[in-house]
């Protein structure tokens, strides 16, 4: 049975997209892990599956490189947002997503001649119930000091609605991640604070509004990039005064992306922003799991020229 699977990426967080009427097609499980193994073509950091939506112009699910499914994917979404308006010809669209229905729209391109979409990151909530994160019986963790995990970063936890743990480093804890590492694998094995486990990063305050995040994501790993987790860490950023303006530039180790964050009390309307691009298209046969054929685009080696000063300047971070 041959099927097309785009290979597509924002910010380096790469994914496979595969559009299908029919939701049980296959087992989603067992395609995402082989298809996302280093040694097929270089694996991925998920699935994103594009399925009709009778209250939206599609519905987009999302499967983690490890089998599990996510609510949402930020970076996912921006990819999603291009297939669906190209398709639809269309300069913007509705995606349903496991919990909200959300705004993507084509956007002015960051760097030059490079796709980029804007997505809705919604809905945010504080609750650590909403995660699910359990700590003492407290209601919420708002940069705070949690002893068990640090004795001195300070921790957020927000969920938008993904899980995110979000830690406020200076520069040496971004430069080694040994502490990151065994704080996030503790966090997504069996432990007693987060039962689902949870996305953790690590964010650095930079000047002018600008902040650089490495994420280990949940059910992946550390990762180029994780959409959801630069919102949430642009919204934390903001809400404690290490950034200031509306717009906060976020680098991360595969690019940068812009993080719109509007608050008006305790409502937040995030956007996140940033490129959508497709590296390669690949037919393969559903059932027996082969690849069969694949093209690449030349919309890699664009990205790669556009981003290489941002690389450079980050150069020192992005380990
Ligand atoms: N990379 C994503 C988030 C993907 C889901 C995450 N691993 C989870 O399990 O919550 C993003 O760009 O937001």
């Amino acid at each position: 049975m041959e099927r097309t699977l785009l290979k597509v990426h924002g910010s380096g967080n790469t994914f496979y997209l595969y559009q299908t009427n029919n939701e049980n097609e296959v087992d989603w499980t067992k395609l995402t892990t082989w298809l996302c193994q280093k040694e097929n073509n270089g694996g991925a950091d998920g699935l994103l599956l594009v399925l009709p939506s009778t209250i939206a112009d599609a519905k987009m699910r999302v499967i983690n490189a490890d089998g599990s499914e996510a609510s949402m994917c930020g970076n996912g979404l921006r990819c999603v947002a291009r297939f669906v308006c190209e398709q639809l010809e269309k300069e913007e669209a509705i995606i349903e997503t496991m919990k909200a229905n959300l705004k993507v729209r084509k956007e002015s391109p960051l760097l030059e001649d490079i796709p980029t979409y804007a997505v809705e990151i919604s809905p945010v909530s504080f609750a650590l119930s909403s995660l699910p994160m359990s700590y003492k019986g407290q209601e919420e963790i708002r940069h705070q000091i949690i002893q068990e995990f640090s004795t001195t970063i300070p921790f957020t936890a927000v969920s938008v609605p993904n899980p995110h743990l979000i830690g406020i480093v200076d520069q040496t804890y971004i430069e080694n991640n040994t502490h990151q590492k065994s704080l996030a694998e503790l966090l997504n094995g069996e432990n007693e604070y987060c039962v689902d486990g949870v996305n953790v990063s690590y964010v650095y305050p930079m000047k002018n509004d600008t902040i650089f995040v490495r994420t280990f994501e949940r059910g992946v790993g550390f990762t180029n990039a994780c959409g959801t987790a630069m919102t949430a860490s642009a919204l934390v950023s903001k809400l404690n005064g290490f950034v200031h303006n509306d717009v906060i530039t976020v680098f991360n180790p595969g690019g940068f992306v812009k993080c719109e964050v509007k608050t008006n009390g305790d409502r937040y309307e995030l956007t996140l922003i940033g490129n959508a691009t497709v590296t390669a298209e690949y037919t393969f046969d559903i059932h027996n799991l082969t690849f069969l054929n694949y093209n690449e685009t030349d919309e890699q080696k664009q990205y790669e020229k556009s981003i290489e000063l941002v690389k450079k300047e980050t150069a020192s971070f992005a380990n």
